[in-house]
């Protein structure tokens, strides 16, 4: 599929940190976070203009899920939109806690583990057409998806070592370790409707929030979180390209796994790319063994088919720069870009300086300080500022992303938004779905995500006399 709607999903950690006085649950603490949102909204599920989906799920994890993107620059700075918003609400939270003289801080990390082991997600939403016989293009995807953490994992300390994993030897038990990813121990499967208890690589669940009829949603759900822009851009552009390759049925190998979770293990904890884990053919191959064929096969793709994305060229030499440097063991040429190796640099720094190791109480603190949202606290925001990380897109551009929806039906959508808020009308909205509550004559459906003009939600504009939507920005801002 040349033209592809994204979207991506994200659940951040939160927590409070109090001084003196006593502490507050994750719970109460994200009660306070979404105050603001509560206040103007009335919910803690809200869409908002910029046309992304803010909420409070059961649980404690406040999630913002990116406005629908027909290309990746608008992807990345939607996703950069939403730690934007939260930091926002952040700040406001820390007022709301000094008001009723709780003396702490309150934090919010991008990341997928928190210190009790429990793990939450990022999720990768791609849009392909229904024509394409979906389970064989989830068992050509898992392999692509168990190996790709070496390119675009977050980066995890382990202070007692990994786990040892069946008789699957991955690191050296009790010796503090550092993994590609976050979220790979976590992961038990390849593909089922489930989420939680047995987690997939693959959430199988047919929602398309589309025609159901032409389109389908690949929703992936192993990945890390990202902080680097990069990273997102190679995460989800090579897995775009890799789709694309399936979906034309371009000649890939097979490379179905004997067991996912192990491989997935293997993979994470080996920084040399080289372990083997065993095929379902009897066979085995090393992750950089598997990336090395994708990313060759991707280069004969491209050539044959042309670049079909402005970053292509980019996407498949960072690819080629992440393989080089696992395989070498020198990160230099991606310790800027890559979220593992710009974390695994600083990590490292530490050590050298005196830290005692990976168990070191202040390289946990680093390593988790990295995925803190707080643009002058967290720490990799202050290595971006530094020029220590490459980005994608500007701070401008992000900026008006928490405000601007990309150009598809999220437009549709927050201009609804933006105008019924304008006109003080009541209004119920999900990713298909625009209604007015005291006008049911207005209850209509963009099955389109590419389409970014609707001439009955135009209509409606006119009729609450908003011709063209206010500017507007985040009364939480
Ligand atoms: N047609 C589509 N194809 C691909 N992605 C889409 C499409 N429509 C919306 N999306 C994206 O899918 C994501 C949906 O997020 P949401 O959190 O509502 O997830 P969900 O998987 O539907 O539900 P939940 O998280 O509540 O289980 C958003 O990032 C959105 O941009
Ligand atoms: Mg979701």
């Amino acid at each position: 599929m040349e033209r592809r709607i994204f979207g991506i999903e994200t659940e951040y950690g939160i927590s409070y940190v109090p001084d003196q006085l006593g502490p507050l649950g994750p719970e109460e603490a994200a009660r306070i976070l979404f105050k603001p949102v509560v206040e103007s909204w009335r919910s803690t599920n809200v869409f908002l203009p910029n046309g992304s989906r803010l909420y409070l799920d059961v649980g404690s994890h406040p999630e913002y899920a990116t406005a629908e993107s027909a290309n990746l620059r608008d992807l990345i700075a939607q996703d950069k939109a939403g730690e934007m918003l939260f930091a926002d609400l952040l700040n406001q939270a820390q007022d709301t806690l000094e008001e009723l003289g709780q003396q702490g801080r309150m934090y919010l990390f991008k990341n997928n583990v928190d210190s009790a082991g429990n793990s939450f997600g990022s999720h990768e939403n791609f849009m392909i057409e229904r024509k394409v016989e979906f389970a064989k293009l989830v068992r050509s995807l898992i392999p692509f998806l168990i190996t790709r953490q070496i390119m675009v994992g977050a980066g995890k300390t382990h202070p007692t070592g990994p786990e040892q994993w069946g008789s699957t030897p991955v690191g050296v038990a009790g010796e503090p370790s550092f993994s590609f990813s976050q979220r790979a121990d976590y992961i038990w499967e390849g593909a089922s409707t489930a989420t939680t208890r047995s987690r997939p690589l693959i959430n199988t669940r047919d929602e398309p929030h589309a025609d159901a009829q032409l389109y389908r949603r690949m929703h992936v759900i192993n990945g890390d979180s990202n902080m680097s822009q990069t990273t997102t851009l190679l995460k989800i552009g090579a897995t775009d390209i890799v789709l694309r390759m399936l979906e034309d049925h371009f000649p890939l190998a097979n490379f179905e796994v004997k067991d996912t979770a192990t491989a997935l293990r293997v993979v994470s904890h080996d920084l040399t790319g080289t372990a083997r884990f065993e095929l379902a053919d009897g066979s085995f191959k090393s992750a950089l063994e598997m990336q090395r064929h994708y990313l060759s096969s991707a280069h004969k793709y491209i050539e044959q088919h042309g670049t079909h994305r402005e970053d292509v060229p980019y996407i498949l030499d960072l690819w080629k720069r992440a393989l080089q440097a696992v395989e070498t063991g020198d990160y230099s040429a991606i310790d800027t870009e890559i979220d593992w190796a710009i974390k695994k640099k600083l990590l490292d720094a530490y050590i050298a300086r005196g830290a005692s190791g990976y168990d070191d109480p202040r390289i946990q603190q680093l390593d988790l300080s990295y995925h803190d949202i707080d643009p002058d606290r967290g720490v990799f925001n202050v290595l971006a500022k530094a020029g220590r990380a490459r980005s994608v897109v500007s701070a401008e551009a992000i900026e008006q992303a928490t405000m601007v929806p990309p150009n598809t039906r999220a437009k549709i959508r927050g201009r609804f938004i933006a105008a019924a808020r304008a006109a003080g009308e009541q209004f119920t909205v999900d990713w298909v779905h625009l209604r007015l509550n005291n006008k049911p004559q207005f209850n209509l459906q963009c099955k389109d995500p590419f389409e970014s003009h609707s001439d009955e939600v135009q209509m409606l504009l006119n009729a609450m006399r908003q011709t063209t939507a206010e500017p507007w920005s985040p009364p939480f801002i």
